[in-house]
């Protein structure tokens, strides 16, 4: 295992602690949310831990079914105990970008219907100011209007060859630094044909960050 895989792990195991039998638990996407994924699996089978999953990717739906968690349709789907998903980067006011995976859409609304957010992440993560590339999900219809929208933005948008799990565009668009996420997204929200970006500036209420040794927990308002 590789020391970032060793770090998300960490995070992965401190986060799921707050799991309790009963919960509807969202399950987030990629390497991180993976660890959390098979260690609710393992707290299944051990402690006879009784939950409910929701899922925010195809992926994580064979997952969770592969680590026995029953899992909840996605079109049932109103209202989530907790949610555990990972992200791309994470500023100090708990702005994220997510979507690195192409799963943010799901993750959005999985994020929005859940009481409590908690982000998982390695020490690479956290960063001063947003600047990766922000994915958007874009109905295909759409697609000519939508990069010429972001290139007025300012972004250099570039398509993915594979489409989202419900078949639609994953566009990545680089800005730069994003110094106004909450502007930034408030343009994105307003863009016909953009079903969904990468930018999370509300959702997540608590941090986790692994390294190889230890893991630091930050609840949004401390
Ligand atoms: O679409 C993918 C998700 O937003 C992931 O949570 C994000 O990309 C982080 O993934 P990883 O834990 O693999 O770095």
């Amino acid at each position: 295992m590789t020391t970032g895989d060793i770090s998300k792990r960490k995070a992965a195991e401190a986060a799921i602690a707050e799991v309790t039998s009963g919960m509807l638990v969202g399950l987030g996407t990629g390497s991180t949310a993976a660890f959390a994924i098979s260690g609710l699996g393992r707290r299944i089978a051990e402690e006879g831990l009784t939950i409910t999953a929701a899922g925010t990717s195809l992926a994580t739906e064979a997952a969770a079914r592969a680590a026995g968690i029953p899992f909840l349709a996605f079109d049932d789907l109103a209202a989530v105990d907790l949610c555990i998903d990972g992200a791309d980067e994470i500023d100090p006011l708990f702005r994220a970008i997510k979507g690195g995976g192409g799963a943010m859409l799901r993750e959005k609304i999985v994020a929005s219907a859940a009481t409590r957010m908690i982000c998982i992440v390695d020490a690479s993560k956290p960063v001063e100011t947003l600047s990766r590339a922000l994915p958007i999900e874009v109905l295909s219809f759409a697609r000519a209007y939508v990069e010429g929208a972001i290139r007025c933005l300012g972004g250099d948008p570039v398509i993915r060859p594979a489409p989202s799990d419900q078949g639609n565009l994953l566009i990545d668009c680089a800005f730069g630094p994003i110094v106004d996420p909450e502007g930034l997204a408030r343009t994105l929200d307003a863009i016909p044909g953009l079903l969904g970006h990468g930018l999370f500036l509300s959702e997540i209420d608590a941090l986790y960050i692994g390294d190889e040794t230890s893991v630091a927990r930050r609840e949004r308002h401390d």
